[in-house]
């Protein structure tokens, strides 16, 4: 049977309605229903001398593949106009509905998965709506004890301990708890929703070369290295810490089903070098499938014809893959 996919749009300033003007000029195995503002696509569209038939979605019609010039679109209003590229705080609130219409409509089986699209998490905060990413808030909002954020690109997959707090605050985050939940979370999704028996998991150290025995730092001593032998002793295929710089060489690559870093920056600068426009951000263990561009709002493209749609498709692309619909 198709499925039926929410994508949202995104940041309003940004490339995100250019991009789903974009996903619109080809042909879908599946619907794709548009959570957007439709005056702002429609300008956005004549800007970028596309034609899309918008459609208004209907939940009880019959579902339907999306085919190329058509959007199945659910309207969601603006509260001000957008000036391309310029941040409002006032529309901050039209993200967050966005969002949230989205992930009631997953909890509720509407639609069997969720793909987003770039939101800039800073204008929500300006707005006074405490916001830290698509992910945390996807995790409280379905009730998740905890999810992982795992970025890939044909040849690597990349999942993170932590994800978006400051720096200085990673190592006290860093408990054994946490490490177990994200290591189970990234070993079970892996096989049960990717088909990859007993992955091979290969973990980060924290701190310059791992601690260097201790003398660079006790991390990988007291929390990662007992965490790692109790998880590889009850049967996880996990090996590690190892030094960063040593675990991102294609040697050791080469034999990884996924890196588990420890924090953002340690791990997805890697991961962008390797496949920017064409990685998929992918959040394991919620109770429905959510993927995302590997990129963010691009303020600087809006409406210049220039933005890249490879991620955006390839996320929708493992959202297909991930729910069967191939
Ligand atoms: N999935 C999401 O919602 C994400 C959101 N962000 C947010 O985006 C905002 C801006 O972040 P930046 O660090 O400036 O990153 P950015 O990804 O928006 O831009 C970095 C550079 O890449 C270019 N670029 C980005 N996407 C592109 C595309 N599709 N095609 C062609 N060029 C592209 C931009 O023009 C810019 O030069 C931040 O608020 C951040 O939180 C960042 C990453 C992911
Ligand atoms: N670098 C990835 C990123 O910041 C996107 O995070 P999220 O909003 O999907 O949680």
């Amino acid at each position: 049977m198709t499925a039926r996919f929410v994508i949202t749009s995104g940041e309003p300033a940004g490339i995100g309605p250019d991009l789903v003007l974009a996903l619109a000029q080809q042909d879908w195995p599946v619907q794709l229903v548009i959570l957007a503002d439709k005056g702002l696509l429609e300008e956005r569209a004549k800007m970028l001398g596309l034609e899309v038939d918008f459609i208004d979605y209907d939940r009880f019609a019959k579902v339907r593949p999306s085919r190329a010039g058509e959007m199945f679109i659910e309207p969601i209003a603006l509260p001000q106009a957008v000036e391309l590229g310029k941040l409002n705080p006032v529309n901050a609130s039209y993200v967050i509905r966005m969002l949230k219409r989205a992930i009631k409509g997953c909890m509720n089986q509407e639609f069997a998965a969720m793909v987003t699209g770039p939101i800039h998490k800073g204008v929500i905060n300006d707005a006074g709506l405490k916001f830290s990413g698509h992910t945390e808030m996807l995790a409280e909002q379905s009730h998740s004890k905890q999810v992982v954020m795992m970025l890939a690109t044909p040849g690597l997959r990349v999942a993170l301990v932590t994800t978006h707090l400051p720096l200085k605050d990673v190592p006290e985050a860093i408990t054994p708890e946490l490490l177990k939940d994200i290591l189970t979370i990234t070993n079970d999704s892996l096989s049960t929703q990717f088909g990859i028996d007993k992955p091979r998991i290969l973990v980060t150290g924290l701190n310059p070369h791992a601690g260097e025995s201790g003398h660079m730092g006790r991390e990988e001593i007291d929390v990662i290295n007992p965490v790692l032998q109790q998880m590889a002793n009850a049967g996880m295929n996990v090996h590690g810490p190892y030094p960063a710089d040593t675990l991102f060489t294609p040697k050791y690559l080469q034999q990884a089903d996924a890196v588990v870093a420890m924090y953002h920056d340690q791990g997805l600068p890697v991961l962008k070098h390797m496949g920017f426009g064409n990685a998929v951000n992918i959040t394991l263990g919620l109770p429905f499938v959510r993927t995302s561009v590997d990129h963010g709002t691009a303020l600087d493209l809006a409406g210049s014809g220039k933005a890249d749609v490879g991620s955006f498709r390839y996320a929708i692309d493992v959202a297909i893959q991930m729910t069967g619909q191939e």
